[in-house]
């Protein structure tokens, strides 16, 4: 087993030991009977949309779903497709695909992709009503459901805003809730997504089936969000991240960030050609800049790619990663602006904050955390 998956493995079993010691209950807002109305609702839907976490696609599985409905009438959305790219999007459709079981990937802050997943609910609608429904004269319900955190109230909210638009839709658009913070939706909302045929889609309460899962699933739900920073210390889940993040390649993508200043320079003019002050502007320009325009980013970006590089201990052993990320806590609080005159305990949580919302946000890189079955890592 890899020194991540170990890591991994530690804040799942953290977590459920905290779980054990609040009887198993998770800290979970939404009440059995919450849970209880859409199961009883999703027999009674046209077609369910079960949404996941696409870089997750099998930890972040709702169990409600897993035998109902048939898969005829479902759709697993890979929503945050952003957040793993398009090629691995496209592998785990594959594996869904052999499965007969439809996806898609998406990413609702996307309108091109929402589109495409509206069109999809509208043509998958159509074929389950049937011929005799062909005047379009008939109305759909749709369910959206899924863990927390998947980006469910996102998708309405945009199925909801391409779907009245494009029906030439009158009056004001409703707005579910979006929030970092798992369990914001508290109620079952219907949101109008298309004319002949009408189509409503229903937001729905996450769901998170009362049986823990594996400590592997759980540390995957944490580290991605579905479930809050408060089973385990933020510093351990950004310990795992770290682990994670040293263990690919994404550290190299950032290797021109590391370029001292002279470097920079010599490679964009010489030092003769800098001295004029219209070239000075014109190498101003060729300075490669980050997209985000962000310069805390680029100094993480910078700082993970320098700490790594120049780490020379084997990252493979489970002790040897644990000192580079203990090195790397201690030079993030400098590119997190994290004073030094901080507790280190302090310091170390603020660090492990931030950087869980620059993983969780992408700034960080594509990361899938479930392999496709079959794949060895
Ligand atoms: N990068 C990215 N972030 C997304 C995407 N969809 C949603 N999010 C973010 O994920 C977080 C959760 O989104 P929500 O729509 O509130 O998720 P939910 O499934 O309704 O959450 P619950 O209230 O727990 O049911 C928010 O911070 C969203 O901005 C996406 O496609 N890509």
């Amino acid at each position: 087993m890899s020194a991540a998956a170990r890591l991994g493995r530690r804040v799942g079993t953290t977590a459920k030991e905290e779980l054990r010691r609040n009887k198993g209950a998770w800290r979970d807002p939404l009440p059995a009977a919450a849970s209880r109305a859409i199961a009883e609702r999703i027999p009674l839907a046209d077609l369910v949309v079960q949404v996941r976490d696409a870089r997750i696609p099998l930890s972040s599985e709702c169990e409600i779903l897993r035998n109902y409905p048939p898969s005829l009438k479902q759709i697993v959305a890979l929503n945050k497709m952003d957040l793993v790219g398009t090629s691995n999007v496209k592998a785990w459709m594959g594996y869904f695909r052999e499965r007969n079981c439809i996806s898609c990937g998406v990413n609702a802050h996307n309108k091109e992709n929402i589109k495409q997943l509206l069109s999809l609910i509208q043509r998958r609608v159509s074929e389950l009503k049937g011929a005799d429904q062909c005047d379009n004269n008939y109305t759909a319900t749709v369910m959206l459901v899924g863990i927390p955190n998947v980006g469910k109230s996102a998708l309405v909210n945009a199925l909801h805003q391409v779907g009245r638009i494009s029906a030439a839709e009158k009056g004001k658009l409703k707005h579910a809730t979006v929030s970092p913070e798992p369990g914001e939706t508290k109620d079952i909302r219907s949101f109008k997504i298309g004319s002949h045929p009408n189509i409503y889609v229903l937001d729905t309460p996450a769901i998170l089936s009362p049986k823990v899962p594996n400590v592997d699933i759980l540390s995957k739900l944490i580290l991605t969000g579905a479930i809050g920073d408060c089973l385990v210390r933020r510093k351990e889940v950004a310990q795992h991240f770290l682990a994670i993040h040293n263990s690919s390649e994404q550290y190299k993508k950032w290797a021109k960030l590391s370029m001292k200043d002279n470097d920079r320079l010599f490679l964009n003019g010489t030092t003769e050609q800098l001295t004029s002050s219209g070239l000075h502007m014109k190498h101003k320009n060729q300075i490669p800049t980050d997209h985000t325009q962000d310069c805390v980013v680029q100094d993480v970006r910078r700082t993970l790619f320098e700490t790594i590089s120049s780490f020379e201990g084997d990252v493979r052993c489970e002790d040897e990663m644990e000192a580079l990320i203990a090195r790397q806590f201690t030079a993030l609080q400098e590119a997190f602006h994290v004073s030094i005159e901080s507790e280190e305990d302090d310091a170390h949580d603020k660090v492990a904050g931030k950087l869980l919302n620059l993983f969780r946000t992408g700034r960080l890189g594509h990361y899938i955390l479930d392999n496709l079955p079959g794949y060895i890592q």
